[in-house]
């Protein structure tokens, strides 16, 4: 597991450093320098011709540092300066002032076209307000060149809080960011800007990285040592029974995708309550599933509805939603699961977007949504909506989230006892003040039933044992990766959600 923070949370760790604990600022700056210079080594040689394009803030004197570094080694630098001198910060002054008495050269006008090495050190965190006027002029010149572009710290221009473009930003080959990754890497667009990225270690102290709480956190391939562990005196009880309540006339793929993925992710038994028609494909698609149906004919309404409540004794977790359908049947399985159910619930697709519309009857306010859902669903409920979906349910539009998952994320799950899985290309799981971003998948899984493969695996983490935040958010990192083993077989043109149910096995067997 590792952290990633914000950029006042970036000051925050900077401030402990520089005042509290007295490690100079200078010193951090020497440590950023020298680590930037070991990427851009690994990818020039002594031909190349490297310009530092460097901003007034420390960003730019990290890369003036970087430069005079290179230029001490032997290599070909020039330094732009995009500022009035006295605007300079102090410790930016200083690195001017080096370099000019070791007399590397000061370019006065772009020539970007002489070089073929660029280090971006304009903006770092401190970037404020939108990029305009000569720093998007020069962006701009940068983005057009052929030029390989060295980022500090985070890309000129990209929002270190939500990864947005804030009007203009470079496009980095790599970026070397120091000491913890910074949300707006991990989040889109920003982490596409940014290239391949480096979190380089400039000697934060434990203490300072103690003292600074934690924006988000990510996981990368050791995480999956989190796995619930499989024990030899064992039997398919000890794994849970995922309830898979799904699909309508006419729709059976979304139940057959939830269903296969909770057995292939470790689930002990799987059992879809669907409609009556779509028995005989589910039991052909996949015999291993129990099979229930919710609208039999051969039953009165009673004793179907008591039939649907031992199907929800039955259980250890519950998916619903699945290409369920709005219906008035959709409805009523919504409520009598909402009412009903003693473990743990997963809501997806049309289970939101009904709860949606009964939202909507009530209030158009988006903190009165988020109370009313807060107040209807158990503790510990999961929301899996994606963007729209969750738009519905704010009754708000799209680009609300958007501009600010991270913060959307926060807002709710901050005051509410629900977890909130936010799909998007970087998909966010939030719970209370926790929040986790993650950064594996690609773009082959934006194909139809992803969504549905997904639950299916939360479930039988869930089944499995996992408190359902953690089951959340391994399952999420491991759709993820399944979607990467599918991608390198199938491309991501022809990826489709089967593939990624199929994929799961290479994540977890090794
Ligand atoms: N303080 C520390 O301990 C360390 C800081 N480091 C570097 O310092 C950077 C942060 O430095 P700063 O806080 O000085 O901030 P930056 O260098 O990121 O930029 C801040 C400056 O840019 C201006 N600015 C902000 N938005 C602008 C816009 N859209 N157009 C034009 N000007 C704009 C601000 O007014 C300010 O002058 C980090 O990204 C990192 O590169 C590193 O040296 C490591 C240690
Ligand atoms: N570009 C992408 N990169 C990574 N993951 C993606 C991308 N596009 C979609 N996904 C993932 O695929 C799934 C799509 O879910 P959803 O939209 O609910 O699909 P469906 O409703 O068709 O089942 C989500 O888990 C999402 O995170
Ligand atoms: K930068």
């Amino acid at each position: 597991m590792k952290f990633a923070l914000n950029s006042k949370s970036t000051k925050h760790m900077d401030d402990i450093t520089v005042n509290e604990i007295k490690i100079p600022a200078l010193v951090l700056m020497e440590r950023a320098a020298l680590q930037t210079v070991e990427r851009i080594k690994e990818r020039i040689d002594k031909s190349s011709r490297i310009l530092a394009v460097c901003g007034p803030g420390n960003n730019g004197g990290d890369g003036i540092a970087a430069g005079r570094i290179l230029y001490l080694q032997g290599y070909h630098v020039a330094i732009l300066l995009l500022f009035d001198e006295e605007k300079a910060t102090e410790q930016t002054k200083v690195q001017i002032e080096i370099a000019k008495n070791l007399g590397i050269t000061f370019e006065n006008s772009n020539k970007l076209h002489e070089y073929n090495i660029i280090i971006d050190a304009i903006l770092g965190v401190g970037l404020s307000r939108p990029v305009t006027g000569i720093y998007e002029n020069i962006i701009q010149e940068i983005n057009q060149t052929k030029n390989l572009v060295f980022s500090v710290d985070i890309p000129s221009g990209i929002s270190a809080d939500t990864g947005a473009v804030l009007n203009m930003a470079v496009r980095a080959d790599e970026t070397i960011t120091f000491g913890v990754q910074k949300l707006g890497l991990l989040l889109y667009p920003g982490a596409e800007y940014a290239g391949r990225i480096t979190v380089a270690d400039i000697g934060f102290p434990e203490a300072a990285i103690q003292q600074t709480e934690p924006d988000a956190f990510y996981y990368e391939a050791e995480d999956l040592a989190k796995l619930p562990i499989r024990c030899n005196y064992s039997h398919k009880g000890t794994y849970g029974k995922v309830l898979v309540i799904a699909g309508s006339k006419g729709v059976s793929g979304a139940a057959f995708l939830s269903a296969k993925a909770a057995y292939r992710m470790g689930a002990g038994l799987v059992k879809v309550l669907t409609c009556a028609d779509n028995r005989e494909i589910i039991q052909t698609l996949l015999p291993e599933a129990l099979f229930e149906a919710y609208d039999r004919n051969d039953m009165q309404k009673s004793e179907q509805n008591r039939e649907i409540l031992k199907a929800l004794r039955w259980a250890s977790v519950i998916v619903i939603g699945p290409g369920l359908g709005q219906s008035e049947k959709a409805n009523e399985l919504l409520s009598i699961v909402i009412n009903e159910a003693q473990v743990p619930v997963i809501i997806d697709a049309d289970g939101l977007n009904i709860l949606a519309r009964w939202l909507d009857k009530q209030s158009n306010d988006l903190e009165k949504r988020l109370e009313l859902v807060n107040d209807l669903l158990a503790d510990g409920t999961i929301l899996t909506p994606h963007l729209r979906e969750l738009s519905r349910i704010l009754g708000e539009e799209v680009s609300f989230i958007t501009d600010n998952i991270i913060d959307t994320a926060g807002r709710c799950s901050y005051n509410s006892k629900l977890i909130h899985v936010i799909k998007d290309a970087r998909t966010v799981v939030a719970h209370k003040n926790k929040k986790y971003i993650n950064i594996s998948g690609n773009n082959g899984m934006a194909t139809g039933g992803s969504g549905d493969v997904l639950t299916g695996m939360i479930a039988a983490m869930i089944a499995q044992g996992m408190p359902s935040f953690e089951a959340a958010c391994l399952a999420v990192y491991i759709h993820g990766l399944a979607g990467d083993e599918a991608c390198k077989e199938k491309g991501p043109y022809s990826l489709m959600a089967d593939d990624i149910v199929e994929a799961i096995n290479k994540v977890l067997k090794n």
